[in-house]
């Protein structure tokens, strides 16, 4: 008979801080879900002194982090500090302490996952890690365990609230990039690092173990073809606008039926206005995923946040904490696929280009020759009319389906064709609800 499941926090920062009051607020709730009391064993952070969370007991505080993962009387290790290391080093001793873990680490897992799913199974303990993708959106355990009997062919979602949040304030704002940044890591949805928010990295992760959990084959961060936002500029959402589309940094992941390659991507894609993807507002995050014999599905919620975020982390607490009133253990992750991961380049999709170009006689005709040598269909093409200081003019240009070697081939010699000042961006376009 199990009284009381003991659960250590590692990190007390944005969602840690929301995880212990969850726990501490609920207490007796959460003992009639689990059977048993479900109680903070210590909490660690980097320094007590900078804590006041007036549910966090003062007595729990410690900086001994590592010390904490090994105590016997801990049943839960929930790792909320992020990063690679030291979080490797505390996430292992807890599980070969014969703890559980809680994580929301995906670029730990996105590097270190099958290593961390194969010591828990050693274990025989559990590891979750519901808030590592999606935030508050159940999308981990539905890939890892719901849709298990299906055969998944495609995901594709936004799955970073920071980037979704700028790219939506800066459309329908106006706002500038740098201004939105600070606002979304002051609303605590960038990570420590916002590069890998706006680098595209933590979608990547994401990704990562989206293909891991969907195609049962080992997928890392290096497989995942990463295009972030930082090149996307006030003149891209401008033009996405007047086009009636708007961009979205997207992760798309899929198995081609065909070969069975998977291909695993990070990117901004321009989408008409009415898609519901482009409908996905601020920091929540919507994750489309396709199935064989269950067809669309759709996920949707607040990506990022504390309180969000601390959802699904107290969700997985509860559920492993039943785990162990059971004396019994979640689903392993079985990565017995060897699918090949397709070439990035080999990926097709619309594009569209914007070009500056001078205002001479026959530059049409010079621009659309050189995408027909590349055999890149054109679909619409458009000369704005104002000319800037150099006299040269923009010229947006939508191809049908390309590669992306053959579409970047094509820019580099529409670069270098006399009376083209420079491609100003290269984006790629989905039409419809692909
Ligand atoms: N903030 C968000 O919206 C989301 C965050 N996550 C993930 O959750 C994790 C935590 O993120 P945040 O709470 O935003 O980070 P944070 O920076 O707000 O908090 C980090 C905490 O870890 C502690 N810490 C750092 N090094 C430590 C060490 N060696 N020993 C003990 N404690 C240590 C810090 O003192 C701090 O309390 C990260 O893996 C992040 O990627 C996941 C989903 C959403
Ligand atoms: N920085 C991340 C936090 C959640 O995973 C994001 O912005 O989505
Ligand atoms: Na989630």
């Amino acid at each position: 008979m199990v009284d009381s499941i003991r659960v250590a926090l590692l990190g007390a920062g944005t969602v840690g801080s929301q995880t212990a009051r969850l726990i501490v607020e609920q207490a007796d709730e959460l003992e009639r879900r689990v059977g048993a009391r479900v109680e903070l064993a210590g909490v660690a952070v980097l320094d007590p002194s900078q804590i006041s969370d007036p549910w966090i007991d003062r007595a729990l505080l410690t900086d001994q982090t590592l010390e904490l993962t090994e105590r016997d009387d801990v049943d839960i290790v929930v790792e909320l500090i992020g990063g690679l290391e030291p979080a490797r080093t505390f996430v292992l001793s807890a599980l070969n302490h014969g703890a559980s873990v809680v994580t929301a680490n995906k670029a730990l897992l996105a590097k270190h996952g099958p290593e961390l799913y194969e010591a828990a199974r050693k274990n025989g303990v559990d590891i979750y890690f519901e808030a590592a993708v999606g935030g508050a959106i159940p999308i981990v355990r539905p890939l890892r365990e719901s849709m298990t009997g299906d055969r998944i062919t495609r995901i594709m979602g936004i799955v970073n609230g920071t980037t979704n949040y700028i790219l939506d304030e800066m459309t329908t704002k106006g706002l500038d990039f740098a201004t939105v940044l600070k606002d979304a890591q002051a609303k605590g949805f960038a990570e420590a690092d916002p590069t890998a928010d706006i680098g595209g990295f933590d979608a990547a992760a994401k990704a990562a173990i989206m293909a891991t959990l969907a195609f049962h084959r080992d997928v890392r961060m290096d497989d995942v073809h990463v295009e972030g936002i930082e090149h996307v500029t006030d003149s891209d959402i401008a033009a996405a606008r007047a086009m009636n589309r708007v961009i979205k940094l997207l992760a798309v992941v899929e198995q081609d039926s065909e070969n069975g390659a998977i291909s695993a991507g990070v990117y901004p894609v321009m989408l008409p206005a009415d898609h519901q993807l482009a409908k996905v507002s601020g920091s929540f995050n919507a994750v489309f995923v396709e199935g064989e014999a269950s067809d669309d599905l759709m996920f949707y919620g607040r990506g990022a946040g504390g309180a969000p975020t601390a959802s699904a982390v107290a969700g997985d607490i509860v559920t492993v904490a039943r785990h162990r009133v059971a004396g019994t253990t979640g689903p392993d992750i079985p990565l017995y696929s060897q699918a090949p991961m397709a070439d990035a380049a080999d990926g097709e999709s619309s594009y569209m280009l914007r070009l500056s170009v001078a205002d001479n006689v026959g530059v049409l005709a010079k621009v659309s020759e050189i995408f027909a040598n590349h055999g890149v269909s054109i679909r619409a093409l458009q000369q704005l009319p104002d000319e800037d200081e150099q006299g040269n003019h923009e010229l947006w240009i939508t191809t049908h389906s390309v590669t992306d070697r053959v579409i970047r081939e094509t820019a580099e010699d529409v670069a270098q064709a006399k009376d083209t000042s420079s491609v100003l961006s290269i984006m790629r376009v989905f039409e419809d609800a692909q």
